[in-house]
């Protein structure tokens, strides 16, 4: 299992690995992009550790994330957020997908800027909608109107994700795609980083 459609060349993932260096891959978006099911792939085509801030927040509450904001409301849960996104970014490089509000927090913004490598899976209103509406895991979407308040999410925050270092979009395309892209995404950016960095010498 390599993670990816096993279309990716060899040299893109070792391109990619040094684009990281020491640092996480970020993955941030909306609810539903992929970032949890997009990054593992990632993660095992880069062959580097995963961790999902969701489940990580969920694994030292041991409360589920609607439990938590049911139990101590939305600024509680985004304080704890935070602080696990904060720990979690010490280590790397691994694989990070965030949770969807977790980029909008301006400190976790400039700490995921500054130490590691983000990505914006972005993906259409219909491509979102479909896939949240099969589960009500989302407690921010509990409104009259879910997908009303998806789309208004996604104006509000669509301008924020966009500080992230790289952006891919996520289509309705097998997640297996998605993750070659990804790869395939950062071993171009590197590529041409260090084009630029060349061009400035000579
Ligand atoms: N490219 C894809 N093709 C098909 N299904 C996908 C794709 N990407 C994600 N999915 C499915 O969509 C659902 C939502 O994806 P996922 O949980 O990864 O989203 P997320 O960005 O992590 O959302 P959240 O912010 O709520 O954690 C999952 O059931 C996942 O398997
Ligand atoms: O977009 C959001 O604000 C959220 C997304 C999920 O990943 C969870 O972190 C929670 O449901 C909040
Ligand atoms: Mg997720």
């Amino acid at each position: 299992m390599t993670g990816t459609d096993d279309s990716t060349p060899p040299g893109d993932i070792e391109t990619a690995r040094r684009l990281l260096g020491r640092r996480n891959l970020v993955f941030v978006g909306l609810m539903g992009a992929g970032k949890s099911a997009v990054g593992r792939l990632v993660a095992q085509g880069l062959n580097i550790p995963f961790v999902d801030s969701d489940h990580e927040i969920e694994r030292v509450s041991r409360m589920s994330v609607p439990e938590l904001f049911q139990a101590y409301g939305e600024p509680e849960f985004r304080a704890l957020e935070a602080r696990v996104i904060k720990r979690l970014l010490k280590t790397g490089p691994r694989v990070l997908s965030t949770g969807g509000g977790a980029f909008i927090n301006e400190e976790t913004r400039a700490l995921v800027l500054r130490s590691g490598f983000s990505v914006w899976l972005k993906a259409d209103l219909d491509v979102l909608w479909e896939r949240v509406s099969k589960r009500d895991s989302r407690p921010l979407l509990k409104t009259e109107n879910p997908r009303a308040t998806l789309s208004k999410l996604l104006d509000i925050r669509y301008p924020i994700y966009a500080a992230a270092d790289l952006t891919v979009q996520s289509r309705d395309v097998p997640k297996e795609a998605i993750a070659a892209e990804v790869i395939a995404s950062l071993a171009a950016h590197a590529r041409a980083t260090k084009a630029q960095e060349q061009e400035k010498l000579a």
